[in-house]
C-alpha cells in the first residue's frame, strides 16, 4: 500500500503543534482531576460539591487544578495556600474572574463591565476607596450605623412576635430586615415588609442569587442559553428580572437627581452625585458615571443581602439545635444588660461567648465555601507551580474551615473554641469568612454589626423552640444559592419570661 506523505507530514506536524500547545500551557501547574473534554471537571461536583472538594483535597493537598468548561482553574485548598496568594502576592490575585453570566449583569450600554465586584486596577482600587470612605462617612462603624440596625432589629422582633409562638420561617422577616439595612445606607430609604415594590425586590434578589449557582455550563458556552426546555427558561426569567432590577435602580438615582442640591450627603448615591460635581483626572470622571452608580448599589444590595440573611438564618437554626447553647448566651445577656434595654455595640465586650456564638455559626455554617472566584492578571510562581495568566482561583474556605490541623474536631459546633483561656475571645486568622488580602469583602464591619445585633436581640426577647409538626434539617443539609443556605425549616418564637 502506498503511503500518502504529504497527508502523514501534515498530520504529524499538527500533532506536534497540539502537543507543544498542550504543554506550553499546563508544564508545571498543579495536579488535578482531569474531567471530560469541553466539559472539565464540572458535571463532576455531584449534588454535594462541598464533599466532593473535602475529598479532592485529602487527595491533591494544598492547591489542585481542574477545567471547569474551558476554564483553567487553580483551587488553594488550605490557609498556607490562600494566604501565599492573597497576601503575599497580593497584587496579582486581585483580579476578578470574569464568566459570562456576571459580565451580563454587570455590564453597560458601552459594552464594559461596571461596579466593584468585577473591575480590576486602578478603578477598581479607586472605586473601591471612595467606596469604603463613603461608608464609613454615612456611619459604618459608627453609632449611626447601628441606630439603623437596631431599629431594624426592632422591626424584626415586632414581625416575629406576630408568630404568637406558632412555627414560623424566619426567612423573609430576616432578609427583609437586612435588606432595609443596605436600602437606607444606598438610597436613604426603608420600607415596610408589607410594600409591593420591596417584596418584588427581594423576590428578584433570590431569583438572581439562584440562578447564579445553578449558570456554570453557560460560563464556557454561552449558546446553551438558547437550548429548548429548563435552561432557556431559566435564562429568559433571569434576563427578565435584571432587566426590572436595573429599571428600578435607574429609577431611583433618577429620584435622587432631582432632589440632591449639593447638601451633606444622605446616602451613598448623594456621596456619588457630590463626586460627580467635583473636577477630576479622567480616570476619576470615568468611574464617577452614572453606570457605575448603578451597578454598584446594584451590587451592595446583592452581596450584601443574601449573605447576611443566610448567616442569621442560620444562627436561628443552630441555636433551635443546641438549647444548651441558646440557654448560655441569653443568660449572658440577662447579666449583662440592665432589663428592658436592647443589646447594642457598646455590650461586645461584655459578651465574649455570644461573640463566639456568632463565629462558630459562620465557621460551621460556611455561607461562601468557596467564596468570590479571582483571577490572577499575570502568569506566576505559587508554591512552587506555575500559574499560567488569568486562571480563575478558588479558594476553598471549607477546606480551612474543616482542617482538623488548625481546630480541635473540627466537625463540632463547640463555639469555646473562639474563647481563650481566661474567657476572652480569639479570633485566629484562619478564620476568614469575609476572605483575606486586599479585595477581601468590603461590607465586613457592617456585616458584622448586623450578624451581632439582630441575632442578639431575637435572642434577649424570645427562645427558639423546634416544633414536633415540623421537623428540623440538619445543620450538615443545605442547598446551594450563591450562598449556602440551611434547607427551609420552621421554628416557635416564644417570647421570653425574664
Ligand atoms: C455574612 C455576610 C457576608 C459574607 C460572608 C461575605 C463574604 C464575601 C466574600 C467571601 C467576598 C469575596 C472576597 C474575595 O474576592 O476574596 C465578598 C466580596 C464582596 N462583598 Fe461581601 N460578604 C458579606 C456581607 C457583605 C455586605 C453586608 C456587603 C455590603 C456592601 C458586601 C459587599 C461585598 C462586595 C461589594 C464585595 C466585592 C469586593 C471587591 O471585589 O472588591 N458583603 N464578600
Amino acid at each position: 500500500m502506498d503511503l500518502d506523505w504529504s497527508f502523514l507530514t501534515s498530520f504529524g506536524l499538527m500533532l506536534f503543534i497540539a502537543v507543544g500547545y498542550y504543554w506550553k500551557k499546563h508544564h508545571g501547574i498543579p495536579d488535578g482531576p482531569r474531567g471530560l473534554p469541553f466539559l472539565g471537571f464540572a458535571p463532576f461536583f455531584g449534588p454535594n460539591p462541598q464533599d466532593t472538594f473535602l475529598a479532592l483535597k485529602q487527595k491533591y493537598g494544598k492547591l489542585f487544578s481542574m477545567y471547569m468548561g474551558r476554564q483553567l482553574t487553580i483551587v488553594l485548598n488550605d490557609y498556607e495556600a490562600i494566604k501565599a496568594a492573597y497576601v503575599g502576592q497580593a497584587d496579582i490575585f486581585t483580579g476578578r474572574a470574569k464568566g459570562f453570566v456576571f459580565e451580563f449583569i454587570t455590564r453597560g450600554e458601552d459594552g464594559e463591565t461596571h461596579g466593584l465586584g468585577m473591575l480590576e486596577g486602578e478603578r477598581w482600587k479607586n472605586t473601591r476607596r471612595f467606596m469604603l470612605s463613603t461608608f464609613r462617612d454615612l456611619g459604618m462603624g459608627k453609632a449611626r450605623i447601628q441606630d439603623r440596625i437596631l431599629l431594624e432589629a426592632e422591626c424584626l422582633n415586632e414581625t416575629i412576635a406576630q408568630s404568637n409562638g406558632e412555627p414560623y420561617d424566619p426567612f423573609s422577616a430576616l432578609s427583609a430586615a437586612v435588606a432595609n439595612v443596605i436600602c437606607t445606607l444606598c438610597w436613604g430609604r426603608r420600607y415596610d415588609a408589607s410594600d409591593k415594590v420591596f417584596q418584588q425586590i427581594l423576590v428578584n434578589n433570590g431569583v438572581v442569587a439562584e440562578y447564579l449557582a445553578q449558570a456554570g455550563p453557560l460560563l464556557s458556552y454561552p449558546v446553551l442559553r438558547f437550548v429548548p426546555g429548563k435552561l432557556k427558561q431559566g435564562w429568559e426569567r433571569f434576563v427578565e428580572v435584571i432587566r426590572s432590577t436595573k429599571a428600578f435602580q435607574k429609577a431611583i438615582i433618577e429620584e435622587h437627581k432631582k432632589e440632591y442640591q449639593g447638601d451633606e450627603p444622605r446616602d451613598y448615591i448623594d456621596a456619588f452625585f457630590k463626586q460627580q460635581r467635583k473636577v477630576g483626572t479622567e480616570e476619576e470622571n470615568r468611574i464617577f458615571r452614572d453606570i457605575e452608580l448603578e451597578t454598584n448599589i446594584r451590587g451592595f444590595f446583592g452581596a450584601g443581602t443574601e449573605t447576611t440573611t443566610v448567616t442569621l438564618y442560620w444562627a436561628m437554626l443552630y441555636m433551635a439545635h443546641y438549647s444548651d447553647i441558646q440557654k448560655k448566651i441569653q443568660r449572658e445577656i440577662d447579666g449583662a444588660l440592665d432589663a428592658g434595654r436592647s443589646v447594642t455595640v457598646e455590650d461586645r465586650a461584655n459578651l465574649p461567648y455570644m461573640e463566639a456564638v456568632c463565629r462558630e455559626i459562620q465557621r460551621c455554617a460556611n455561607v461562601t465555601p468557596f467564596g468570590v472566584l479571582r483571577a490572577n492578571t499575570e502568569e506566576t510562581t505559587l508554591m512552587g507551580y506555575r500559574i499560567p495568566k488569568r486562571c480563575f482561583i478558588m479558594p476553598n474556605f471549607l477546606a480551612v474551615n474543616r482542617d482538623p490541623k488548625l481546630w480541635e474536631e473540627p466537625n463540632e459546633f463547640r463555639p469555646e473554641r473562639f474563647l481563650d483561656k481566661s474567657g476572652k475571645l480569639f479570633e485566629p486568622p484562619y478564620f476568614m469568612p469575609f476572605s483575606i488580602g486586599k479585595r477581601a469583602c468590603v461590607g465586613e464591619s457592617l456585616a458584622r454589626m448586623e450578624i451581632f445585633l439582630m441575632f442578639a436581640n431575637v435572642l434577649q426577647r424570645f427562645d427558639i423552640y423546634p416544633d414536633a409538626s415540623f421537623p428540623l434539617p440538619s445543620v450538615d443539609s443545605y442547598t446551594t444559592s450563591i450562598s449556602c443556605r440551611p434547607l427551609p425549616y420552621k421554628v416557635r418564637f416564644c417570647p421570653r419570661n425574664q
